[in-house]
């Protein structure tokens, strides 16, 4: 049975942790279009994994401050049923993201401390979803996927107009309290599934998704 906080999980790459998270209730799958990445997947990949995705889950594709060229390939390829922007895309870019490909998008935002917080709002106002991450530790090469949390606090109790998810450092220890600080109907996480970087575990999604209230 799915969770009711809806659950994402990023960064997948093999048949069997997709159907894990599917099957344990995840409402979204992200594949990850970053080549730098551990969790890259080529598109060739991503589409066989995609078409095996039931109806009800959510496909998504992670992308880092890409062109219209590479978003135009990747979209002739892989069947997605939401963008996700996790570079420095300026609000106007993702607005021309969501009018040319008629895709949802879900724009990545990362707190570190108080001052970090217009951002979000800024995002709400053009972005169908807003993906509240943890920012990348200093010196960090990775934009997401760092295993790191913010601190909660910062957005306990905030109400925004847009469906949002929580991220950052998420794993089956802090989830609960995570979501019972900061009220998040949605999160996601990637490294707190892994037993190394890329590499998801079937087991530790289905105790992930368990644990998420
Ligand atoms: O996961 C990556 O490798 C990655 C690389 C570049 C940009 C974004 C990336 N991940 C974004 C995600 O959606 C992660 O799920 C999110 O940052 C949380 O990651 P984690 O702290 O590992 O749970």
């Amino acid at each position: 049975m799915r969770p009711t906080v809806r659950t994402k999980i990023c960064g997948l790459k093999t048949p069997q942790t997709v159907a894990a998270a599917v099957s344990a209730g995840a409402a979204y799958v992200g594949f990850n279009f970053v080549p730098k990445s551990p969790r890259y997947a080529a598109p060739e990949l991503a589409r066989t994994l995609a078409l095996d995705v039931p109806e009800g889950v959510a496909k998504v594709g992670l992308v880092v401050d890409q062109d219209d060229a590479a978003l135009d390939a990747l979209l002739e390829v892989v069947p997605l049923d939401f963008l996700q922007l996790h570079g420095s895309e300026a609000p106007e870019r993702v607005s021309e993201v969501r009018a040319r490909y008629g895709l949802p998008v879900i724009k990545a935002v990362g707190l570190r401390d108080a001052e970090d917080l217009p951002a979000i709002a800024a995002f709400e106002a053009v972005a169908d979803q807003v993906l509240v991450d943890a920012k990348p530790p200093r010196g960090a090469t990775l934009e997401g996927g760092n295993g790191v949390t913010f601190d909660w606090r910062l957005i306990a109790g905030r109400k925004w107009s847009k469906p949002w998810m929580l991220a950052g450092g998420l794993t089956v220890e802090n989830v609960a309290q995570a979501v019972s600080l900061t009220g998040a109907r949605q999160v996601d996480l990637s490294s707190g599934v892994e037993t190394a970087p890329g590499v998801k575990d079937a087991a530790l999604i289905r105790a992930f998704l368990a644990a998420v209230p």
